[in-house]
């Protein structure tokens, strides 16, 4: 079930054009900067878009212009793992594993010293559990996570059962174009 899901989403996403995405990920980028969570946190993990997930540049460039800590995941693929790493500038994210953008140089910050981090995702029921790509990447590292979980993706992404496992997390607040849901 989990696999039919994952590809009907990624499917529906995929059909976004470019300027849908980035209208979409305009007004869900608003949502953020103006939430006391984000004005109230110092160091933020994001992630860099690929196939069509809600774009986060804006937020980046939001990130370092309030003097904030911009931290991005770094994929280590034969461990299945993430590791956060500061970026001080955004030209400083290069090419990694599944071609996704990533920090150029191992700058490892302490997950302990996350404050927020934003979640991309294939789907999420209303609950805030997650559906990913099949790797389990967020599922270990947020697993000792102690900061804020925030899900982002499309209102179409929100669904009723994403056929939860044990292992799966729930988010804190699920962000979409229609605004924040506290979960
Ligand atoms: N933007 C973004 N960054 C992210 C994630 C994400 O979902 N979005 N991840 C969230 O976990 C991790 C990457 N996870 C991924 C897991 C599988 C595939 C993938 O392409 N899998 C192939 C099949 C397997 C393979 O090639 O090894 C596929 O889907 O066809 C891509 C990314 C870390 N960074
Ligand atoms: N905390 C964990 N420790 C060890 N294995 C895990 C953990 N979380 C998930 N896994 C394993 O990872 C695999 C993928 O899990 P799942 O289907 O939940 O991934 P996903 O959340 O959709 O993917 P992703 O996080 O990569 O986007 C499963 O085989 C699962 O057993």
């Amino acid at each position: 079930m989990k696999n039919i899901l994952r590809k009907k989403y990624i499917n529906i996403r995929n059909e976004l054009s470019k300027e849908e995405v980035i209208k979409r990920s305009i007004v869900i980028t608003k949502h953020i900067i103006n939430w006391d969570k984000f004005l109230n946190s110092n160091s933020i993990m994001i992630y860099s878009a690929f196939r069509n997930e809600v774009e986060t540049s804006f937020l980046a460039e939001e990130i370092l212009k309030e003097g904030k800590v911009l931290i991005y995941p770094k994929t280590i693929k034969s461990q299945f793992k993430l590791i956060p790493c500061i970026v001080n500038k955004i030209d400083e994210l290069t090419k990694g594993e599944y071609g996704i953008l990533e920090p150029k140089q191992f700058e490892v910050i302490d997950k302990k010293q996350i404050d927020l981090i934003f979640i991309p995702g294939v789907a999420f029921d209303k609950n805030g559990y997650r559906l990913g790509y099949g790797a389990g990447y967020y599922d270990r590292f947020l697993e000792d996570f102690k900061g804020i979980k925030v899900g982002i993706c499309y209102d179409f992404q929100i669904v009723d059962d994403v056929y939860k496992d044990e292992h799966d997390i729930k988010m804190d607040y699920l962000i979409c174009e229609e605004g924040i849901l506290k979960l």
